[in-house]
């Protein structure tokens, strides 16, 4: 689970991270401590930094995507004006520097006027012809993703292939026109490059340019789709044969009997013959991501069954698929009284019985290229190092000698003194403490040296000693002794540190530093719950912090989401800008940081909502962890039509459990323990603090499932062995010294030390970046106060626009889900979830039901249009 390393290499760390370095190079000179350069050079990459900013700023990109649209919008307005009126511009333009402008503009029929003009003549005429209305699609595109922060249409492959067509359509009409000899009205079409390219070509091949074009097509084809080979349709009676016993392998077995006959008829009648249309099983796997419930009129049998289909069409489907070549059959007749929901799912069924799934294989893969969730947010930047302070003058701790060998001799002394002699004698300087190595003379028994922890404090008169006797795996005797001038650990010396930076693990928390001045980094997916303790004022906030620190340095927002509980309301409020980049909140809650008991007990239901949720997506999948199921999705094979998505890792942090095992007990307790117990596997991880580590804060059910545990100094023993079940967290020293327990090991560390103004620059340096549209939105949960009283809010009279649509939605599924809402209809989820309490007070879902989707009350269409045209008579 951890990765102690030494912190001796910090210059080679920071070149390790060159990227976010170089990126905010001047950040450095912040502190003054590295910027040493000439002034001139300083202006220059200040420079740099700026419009790094300015591009990272979202009001820099949202004007920026703005101006893109209206550009676009203005572009292709005076295209199209100009293929429709250019000729008359032509000679405008052409005039333009001779005469006045208002002349000039007054002349132009342009609809963007003389600017129009200009620009269309210059893309239009001479160079792309019709081709160059390509330039304002990509640019809306681009705009469109600038303002919005997500793509109308994948924006690389869009502009690859409009490019290629601006450029294809100009050579294929500059072709025509040759051919036509039209140039003197028609050169519009295919602008100056495909005239000339077809005029040069033409002396030199003849008639053989068109071949040079059908080939530069062919090319394009076979890099943009990634065609491999070509499958020449068959049509011969007996290829026809075999694709129909090849589809009925696929088939169920009832309808065999109905294919046999259809064959026999095929046989007797190649013209004309009836089949069954199995759909049941096929439905189940390709309509909705839910399970769908046998009134579903999707997924009826009755819809596709039993309907005498044209023998066209299995005729047609069969030369589709010999072709590789895969054709969407639907039978509109059929289904014509179908609503377009239906439809649309009916023609998913009938084409999914033949084509193969794309989920199934790497086709997905080999044409968009694995998943990346990081082009969620694909400008993000990750914190640099220079936001953090560089503490330089107290880098070592200062441990003279003359401490050491004084030390030294006192320890013997002592030990003399009570009749114990030793071989020898060693000493390990750490930041906090030097560690006395004693390898103790044959026959003396260990525990009379632990019991002499006290008089050794005494003799060294220091308060904080603490005995290892014997030391796990060294053969030795270990006494820490804490140091006349420790040495602070600065969250940057341990964030640049090669342990920290290289590390692989999937939550890297660099803890702090070893007696050793190993850097110690542990693997918060691997604990995978941790429990923190610690008197106050001892250094539990700061800890918290460089755990959040660790994590927000190592992971981009679409990876890790926070859930942030502080009871105590002052704790974690710096951590606020992050809302739209690493919270997770439960929907509609007004505040990202939860600080309120009641709001506390949903969120964890939430949570433990969000587990059930994620097991299932999990079971879906075949998947056995996290890691596993987001590989998966990663390479394209899961359908996110079912309801998968990349799975963030969630961590939960709760600061002070005291206060909230005082005013809610078993409220918080159960969900806490549940979630300890089942969460690790789906990547939700809980690190919960506590001032009082009593036994009726931390129980029995909450210290069961929390193995890896933390320490600060803590006020007795008793409180000591209730955190670590072993005594020695009262003798630590404060300010950051602290005991870990893990896999029955424990381990003195010193936390790095970070300060809020660290923080704030932190949460400022990614807050001011573009993130998402809102705090990533745990599951609804509505405690038993919120359910009834929210009922009677309802306003009938005050429908949602979309509320009839949505209830069909919901009849024609069977399913009282919010996400289907939301992901059908391309809603909010606020809006989605008001949708559904209208549907609630409507009577046409049940009540909400945790984890469950809600009943659906209402059977069919028919039923639901009745009530509909109820509620408006109303
Ligand atoms: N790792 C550290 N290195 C150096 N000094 C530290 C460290 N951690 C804490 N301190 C010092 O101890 C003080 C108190 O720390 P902190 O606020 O984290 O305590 P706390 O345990 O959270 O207290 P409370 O429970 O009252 O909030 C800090 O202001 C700082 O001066």
């Amino acid at each position: 689970m951890a990765q102690p390393t030494t912190s001796s290499r910090q210059n080679t760390v920071r070149q390790a991270i060159p990227d976010r370095n170089r990126q905010n190079t001047p950040r450095s000179g912040r502190d003054g401590s590295s910027s040493t350069g000439p002034r001139a050079k300083q202006t220059s990459i200040n420079w740099g930094a700026a419009l790094d900013r300015w591009f990272t700023d979202q009001r820099s990109t949202l004007t920026l995507g703005v101006l893109f649209m209206l550009v676009a919008i203005g572009l292709f307005v005076s295209f199209v004006s100009y293929i429709i009126s250019g000729q008359a511009d032509q000679s405008v333009v052409d005039a333009a520097f001779s005469q006045p402008v208002t002349e000039s503009g007054a002349d132009t029929r342009n609809w963007v006027g003389l600017v129009g003009a200009f620009v269309a003549h210059v893309f239009v005429f001479r160079w792309f012809g019709v081709g160059a209305l390509a330039l304002p699609i990509i640019m809306f595109l681009a705009g469109y993703k600038l303002t919005l922060g997500r793509e109308l249409l994948p924006l690389k492959r869009t502009t690859v292939g409009l490019l290629f067509l601006a450029i294809w359509s100009s050579l294929v009409l500059g072709y025509v026109v040759l051919v036509t000899k039209s140039a003197e009205t028609s050169s519009v079409w295919c602008g100056g490059i495909g005239y000339e390219f077809n005029e040069t070509l033409f002396s030199l091949f003849g008639w053989g340019n068109l071949a040079f074009i059908g080939f530069v097509l062919f090319l394009f084809i076979v890099y943009f789709f990634d065609v491999r080979s070509i499958k020449l349709p068959q049509f011969s009676p007996s290829s026809l044969t075999d694709s129909i016993r090849r589809e009925r392998s696929h088939r169920p077995d009832e309808t065999l009997q109905s294919y046999e006959d259809s064959e026999q008829k095929e046989d007797s009648n190649a013209d004309f013959y009836e089949e069954k249309q199995p759909s049941q099983p096929v439905v189940d796997q390709f309509t909705t991501e839910e399970p769908t419930t046998a009134s579903n009129p999707v997924s009826e049998p009755e819809v596709t069954t039993d309907i005498p289909v044209r023998q066209e069409e299995p005729a047609s489907e069969s030369i589709a698929k010999s072709s590789g070549v895969t054709l969407t059959i639907k039978n509109r007749e059929s289904v014509s009284d179908t609503s377009p929901e239906e439809e649309d799912d009916l023609s998913q069924t009938s084409t999914s019985a033949f084509e193969p799934d794309p989920f199934e294989d790497d086709s997905l893969v080999a044409t968009h290229g694995l998943y990346d969730s990081t082009l969620d947010l694909p400008n993000y930047q990750y914190p640099t190092t220079d936001l953090l302070t560089e503490y330089q003058n107290n880098r070592k701790a200062q441990v003279s000698e003359d401490e050491l060998t004084a030390n030294k001799e006192r320890i013997e002394n002592t030990l003399r003194n009570f009749g114990i002699e030793i071989d020898s004698i060693q000493a390990s300087i750490g930041p906090t403490v030097t560690l006395y190595e004693i390898v103790p003379a044959k026959g003396v028994r260990i525990s009379k040296i632990k019991s002499l922890e006290d008089d050794i404090a005494l003799s060294l008169s220091a308060l904080g000693i603490r005995i290892i006797a014997p030391m796990p795996g060294m053969g030795t005797i270990g006494i820490e002794v804490p140091n006349k001038n420790r040495e602070m650990v600065s969250m940057r010396s341990v964030i640049t540190s090669d342990g920290f930076v290289n590390s692989k693990f999937d939550l890297p928390v660099v803890l702090g530093k070893t007696i050793s001045n190993e850097i110690y980094v542990a693997d918060l997916a691997k604990m995978p719950h941790l429990l923190m303790a610690g008197a106050t004022g001892q250094g539990k906030s700061v800890g918290l912090n460089v755990l959040l620190t660790s994590l927000i340095y190592k992971k981009h927002p679409s990876q890790l989401k926070l859930v942030l509980v502080d009871p105590k309301k002052v704790e974690l409020t710096l951590f606020n800008k992050l809302e739209r980049h690493f919270l997770a909140t439960l929907p509609d809650s007004e505040e990202p940081i939860i600080t309120d008991t009641k709001k506390v007990v949903n969120t964890l239901n939430s949570l433990c909502i969000e587990m059930d949720n994620r097991y299932n997506l999990l079971k879906d999948a075949g998947c056995r962890n996290l890691k596993e199921y987001n590989a998966k999705f990663t390479k394209r094979r899961l359908n996110p039509e079912k309801g998968h998505r990349y799975l963030p890792y969630i961590v939960l942090i709760i600061d002070e459990l005291a206060d909230l095992m005082m005013t809610a007990g078993k409220e918080v307790e159960q969900p806490i323990a549940r979630l300890a117990q089942l969460a690790r596997a789906i990547g939700i991880h809980l690190v919960v603090a506590t001032q009082r580590p009593s036994v009726n804060v931390i129980t029995g059910l909450i210290k069961a499932n929390f193995p890896a545990r933390l320490s600060f100094k803590v006020t007795s023993k008793i409180d000591s062995r209730t955190i670590l079940d072993t005594g020695g967290a009262e003798q630590l020293v404060g300010m950051g010294d602290m005991l870990l327990s893990s896999n029955s090991e424990i381990i003195r560390l010193q936390c790095p030390f970070v300060d809020t103004n660290e923080i704030e620059e932190l949460c400022e340096f990614v807050g001011n970046q573009r993130g998402y549209d809102e705090a990533y939105s745990l599951p609804e949960f509505v405690g038993d106060e919120g359910g009834q009283g929210e009922e009677k809010d309802v306003d009938l009279g005050n429908r949602d626009p979309m509320f009839d649509e949505a209830a069909r939605l919901i009849v024609i599924h069977q399913q009282g889900s919010t996400s289907l809402i939301q992901r059908k209809l391309k809603l909010g989820y606020n809006r989605a979830g008001r949708l559904i309490d209208q549907l609630e007070a409507a009577k046409i879902v049940g009540p909400f039901e945790g984890s469950k989707a809600r009943d659906v009350l209402v059977q069919d269409l028919q039923m639901l249009e009745e009530t509909l045209k109820r509620l408006k008579g109303n």
